[in-house]
């Protein structure tokens, strides 16, 4: 299966689907990557947090896949803020990680009372020309944020990963983003439990065009310009979740997914929560 992929402001190509690796650890961990990179995922979501790089790093080598097709993202954890500080947390991914360049390294999360996330961008800047990262970005940024570490540094993120799936459109924030020239790519996209994929709107919109409800979500974010990162660690459903290209749909049944709107699930509120 052939995935479409996306430009980002600095000319990276982003496939328009990825996997997300959350809980993917261990033996179990490289072997749910292994399937899902045969499968087709070029894009794998990673995080210092999740203690899972040297999974994936085993996991691209495992795979026979050539390293260059893969995009690999990892993200510096909370506890990483600060210019040095920043230095060391990727040279640690990247150690872990095995790999000599990250392609996309994202702050994971701004950690306002610390308020070092400009410093920690000033480091991914030099990262980004020193060509040790291709292409640097942020996750659950606001747009407050966003402009902060633009004006200070005149380097615009290439990526806002945030929380985005039909309880939790983000208007708001992709009109930011589509201002800015930041793509959008979506976290927890099918809402991480089972509530909105048992939605009755939800399973009757699927069952209408014949496709599995997590499709239908799928295509809704595809159809947004968003790229979603759904996790799973089972082959058939990693395999069926990439089948969300050619499922269109109209402007009115994009709008019904969208009225599910009812708020965040589950991140907290980036003006005060803080990550490890
Ligand atoms: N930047 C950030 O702050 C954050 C980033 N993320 C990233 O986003 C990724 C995705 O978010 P996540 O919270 O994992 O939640 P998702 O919305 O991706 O949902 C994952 C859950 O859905 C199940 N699932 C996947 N596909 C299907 C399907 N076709 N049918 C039925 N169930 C399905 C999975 O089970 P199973 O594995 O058994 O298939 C798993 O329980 C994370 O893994 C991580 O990479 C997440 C949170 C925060």
């Amino acid at each position: 299966m052939t995935i479409p992929s996306l430009t980002l402001n600095d000319g990276l190509e982003l496939p328009a689907i990825g996997l997300g690796t959350y809980k993917l650890t261990g033996q179990d961990g490289i072997d749910s990557i292994v399937s899902a990179l045969h499968a087709g995922y070029r894009l794998i979501d990673s995080a210092t947090l999740y203690g899972n790089e040297v999974e994936v790093g085993q996991a691209i080598v495992e795979s026979g896949i050539p390293r260059e097709e893969i995009i690999v993202t990892t993200k510096l954890p909370g506890s990483g803020h600060g210019f040095d500080e920043t230095m060391a947390a990727f040279e640690s991914s990247r150690r872990a990680l095995g790999l000599d360049v990250i392609d996309l390294y994202l702050i994971h999360w701004p950690n306002p009372s610390v308020n070092r996330y400009l410093d920690s961008w000033e480091a991914m800047v030099e990262l980004q020309q020193d060509g040790l990262a291709r292409s640097i970005g942020v996750c659950n940024f606001t747009e407050e944020f966003l402009n902060r570490i633009i004006d200070a540094s005149g380097v615009v993120p290439s990526v806002n990963q945030i929380e985005l799936h039909p309880y939790f459109p983000q208007a708001q924030m992709r009109a930011v983003h589509a201002q800015l020239g930041i793509q959008t790519e979506s976290w927890s996209p099918l809402g991480k439990d089972d509530k909105i994929r048992q939605e009755q709107l939800i399973t009757d919109l699927a069952a209408k065009k014949n496709i599995t409800p997590a499709q239908l979500i799928l295509q809704w974010h595809v159809q947004l310009g968003t790229i979603p990162l759904p996790k799973s660690a089972d082959p058939d459903r990693q395999r069926s979740n990439l089948d969300c290209f050619d499922h269109t749909l109209s402007d009115e049944e994009m709008a019904s997914i969208s009225s599910l709107e009812r708020g965040r699930l589950w991140g907290g509120d980036p003006n005060t929560h803080e990550e490890l």
